[in-house]
């Protein structure tokens, strides 16, 4: 569908993998030490960064977990089993480094950079977080588009604007979300860009109810019907259904895939949002790496449509960027083994 009168976001240049920076992070891995093939994962996970990289021995020193929080007007509805004052105060938390999300990040000696991008409740907050809010949270999605064109486009442009300011020398980038509210959004962004169905991609996000999960499918049943959206423009995904958040982080996948950085997928609303970003510019995938498997029912779906293959299924259901933050270290250690090992000439070691 053409928006000829509607704002356009500005385009991003995502270039493509580094085949020969591939070539030679290959051509390396089978020179190491080690039975060739035997790192597994490992290796191709090394050549993948490589061609992101664009850097045959690619290092992962500079680690960067960016943590968006926005509210969701769809609370309203009673699809949450936690009250929104509870994402202000999450981020007064990590403004204080006491959040999972901070204790992680610190573990992967990752910075870890906290934004408001349309916090509704108060919070002190300190020189930690970052404000560029585009309004006290979203529209309720039940009734009508979470957002305009306008915010959405400008929330997209939040993310560029932070990794710009922000991250600029980081060498990944991990999404994290906060948000009460924003499984009710990422299952309606997943069902509409995936076309699956909604009560296939909605799960019990921070623990809500038999009856909550009902009156949660409903609500999506009902936006997605009720309102015209466009699968394969990704800002017209996230003005009808989405979040701040999401959009912010699709802004940040964008821009991050722009200049050559991995980005680390989180939960089920990272997956949404580097769904997003996949609709806004489908070369984004070039640059996404999974994490964990979410125990949300979805994660699956978007996973399949992003072609990843999560690293590890720990049961975890948290989001923050907490499960990115953990396979931060996996990527790192791939990168590493990459770099540092001894060939076998090196060693001596004779094949
Ligand atoms: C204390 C607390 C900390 C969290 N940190 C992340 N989430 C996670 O839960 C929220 C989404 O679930 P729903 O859609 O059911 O509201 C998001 O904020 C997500 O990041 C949290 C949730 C809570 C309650
Ligand atoms: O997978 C996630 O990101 C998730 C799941 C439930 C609640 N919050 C986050």
């Amino acid at each position: 569908m053409n928006h000829p009168e509607a704002p356009e976001l500005m385009e991003f240049d995502i270039p493509p993998l580094d085949e020969s920076a591939m070539d030679r992070a290959r051509e390396r891995q089978d020179q190491l030490t080690k039975p060739p093939g035997s790192l597994g994962r490992l290796e191709e996970l090394s050549v993948r960064i490589a061609g992101m990289a664009g850097d045959p021995t690619p290092s992962l020193d500079s680690p960067v977990v960016v943590t968006m929080a926005a509210d969701h007007g769809v609370v309203e509805e009673g699809v949450s089993a936690f009250p929104q004052s509870v994402t202000a105060a999450m981020v007064e938390n990590f403004a204080h480094d006491g959040a999972g999300v901070n204790a992680l990040a610190r573990t992967a000696g990752a910075e870890n950079i906290i934004v408001d991008i349309g916090v509704a409740g108060d919070y002190d907050g300190n020189d930690r977080v970052i404000r560029k809010p585009i309004a006290a949270g979203t529209a309720n999605l039940a009734n009508g588009p979470a957002m305009s064109r306008e915010e959405a486009i400008e929330a997209v442009e939040v993310g560029r604007e932070v990794v710009a300011d922000h991250a600029p020398d980081a060498d990944v980038i991990a999404l994290g979300d906060m948000g009460i509210g924003n499984t009710t959004a990422s299952a309606a962004v997943t069902a509409a860009i995936t076309g699956a169905d909604p009560a296939d991609v909605t799960g019990r996000g921070s623990g809500i109810d038999d009856e909550g999960l009902d009156r949660k499918i409903a609500v999506i049943r009902r936006a997605l019907a009720d309102r015209e959206v466009d699968p394969e423009d990704g800002v017209d995904v996230l003005r009808a259904v989405g979040g701040f958040e999401l959009a912010g982080l699709a802004g940040i996948a964008l821009e991050a895939s722009s200049r050559r950085i991995p980005v680390v997928v989180d939960g089920f609303i990272t997956g949404a949002a580097a769904l997003s970003a996949w609709a806004i510019d489908e070369r984004v995938s070039h640059y996404l790496l999974p994490s964990h498997r979410s125990v949300e029912d979805g994660h699956d779906v978007q996973h399949d449509a992003l072609g990843l293959e999560p690293l590890f299924d720990f049961g975890m259901r948290l989001g923050e960027g907490t499960g990115a933050a953990v396979a931060i270290g996996i990527y790192r250690g791939a990168c590493t083994a990459l770099r540092e090992m001894a060939t076998f000439e090196e060693a001596g070691i004779p094949t």
